[in-house]
């Protein structure tokens, strides 16, 4: 397991990490998510002892990595797949990480084969692709079949077949009852390959929760309903006797209607009151994406802006602009930020939605308790 109690770090006035505290779990994956900037790899630097806390503490079954005995063989890591000797071999680049851990040669050799690299396990590793880093990386997170294991990004790169097959390790090696904790910030793999989610803001935890219910909490469902043979008129008296009801009804590319705000039973005896069959009545739920979008939307550093040359606007996530009655900012969207669905979670920083606001001391360096670790130089 591993625990962070009050982790904080700062670069001098910078505050990358503010007051984590979260458990990392054996025997599931737990993504660990954030923007660009959030604090994750700070985070993960300071887990495996390669950063010192400015405060609070982090540990790996109890011990500060460290205090760890043979931390080689308890705790593997990938961090920066670039992190090589590019005039090595992948072998030899293994074979110097075995040595120095006290792994005997023949690990070597089945991770590789874990990995897929047998083929070019003599080959200098300058010469590897992207993809071909990443499986050397997570090669060597293996290496000392270590019970706890950090991947920091570890699909970067990788060929869908790469993807898929980093996603069953992930499963399989948490069915192990190992702690996984991996970040990524592609959340439709996530969806797939987490159990247990831990997102965090500009340092701060912004939620730690099991991934159905943090797709639950942060947005809102939908039905879609198409009437029988998607005759306009039909759809017109639907639409409004749906929206004289309270729901929001937005028309599909496809003819059907997207409501939210009325619960399928509900929408049936509408459509029956108005003597209308129907082809379609179907609940949606919104995807990883959609409530990390929305969970996020305060707390994110860098955006883009309208390229004057190309005259592409950066579109926001949800796809509609805002006064439009879909946006989740419309005061009339049901699930909308701020309306019923987005409620901030107990102790969680800024609810979904809310404009950013930084803890005490933000962006500058906070008080050090004294019993904490003396602050480092920026490394
Ligand atoms: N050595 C350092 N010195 C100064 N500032 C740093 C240092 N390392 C990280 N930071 C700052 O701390 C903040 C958190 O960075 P970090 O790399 O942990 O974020 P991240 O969530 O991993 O981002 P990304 O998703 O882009 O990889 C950033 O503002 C970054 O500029």
């Amino acid at each position: 397991m591993i625990e962070a109690i009050g982790l904080t770090k700062s670069y001098g006035s910078k505050t990358a990490v503010y007051n984590l505290h979260f458990r990392v779990q054996p025997g599931k994956v737990t993504g660990f998510l954030g923007p660009n900037g959030a604090g994750k790899s700070t985070t993960m630097r300071m887990i495996l002892g390669l950063d010192q806390p400015s405060a609070g503490s982090v540990t790996v079954n109890g011990h500060p990595y460290r205090s760890l005995p043979n931390a080689p063989r308890l705790v593997g890591a990938l961090l920066d797949a670039g992190a090589r000797h590019g005039g090595r071999s992948a072998r030899a680049h293994l074979m110097c990480l075995a040595q120095l851990s006290g792994i005997p040669a023949r690990r070597v050799d089945e991770v590789l084969g874990v990995v897929g690299l047998q083929e070019v396990a003599r080959k200098r590793s300058k010469s590897f692709s992207l993809g071909m880093g990443q499986r050397l990386g997570i090669a060597a997170a293996l290496l000392g079949d270590p019970q706890v294991l950090l991947f920091d990004e570890p699909v970067n790169g990788l060929d869908p077949e790469g993807i898929l097959w980093v996603r069953n390790l992930m499963k399989r090696l948490a069915s192990e009852g190992r702690t996984v904790f991996v970040s990524s910030h592609l959340m439709s793999e996530m969806a797939l390959t987490a159990d247990h989610l831990i997102v965090i803001g500009r340092g701060q935890l912004m939620a730690d929760m099991p991934v159905q219910d943090f797709i639950a909490q942060n947005s809102t469902g939908f039905a879609r309903v198409r009437v029988a043979g998607d005759d306009a008129e039909r759809r017109e008296k639907l639409a409004s006797a749906l929206a004289a009801a309270g729901g929001q009804v937005q028309p599909e590319p496809d003819g059907a209607l997207k409501i939210t705000g009325l619960e399928l039973p509900r929408i049936s005896d509408l459509a029956h009151e108005a003597d209308i069959r129907l082809w379609e009545l179907s609940p949606h739920h919104a995807s990883l994406e959609e409530a990390y979008m929305r969970m996020t939307q305060g707390a994110v550093d860098f955006r883009s802006v309208q390229d004057p040359r190309t005259g592409l606007a950066a579109a926001p996530p949800h796809g509609l602009p805002p006064g439009h009655p879909g946006h989740p900012g419309h005061p009339g969207h049901p699930g909308g930020w701020g309306g019923p669905y987005a409620q901030p979670q107990p102790g969680m920083g800024a609810p979904p939605g809310a404009p950013y606001a930084p803890p005490p001391g933000y962006g500058q360096a906070p008080p050090v308790p004294p019993q904490s670790q003396p602050q480092q130089p920026a490394q």
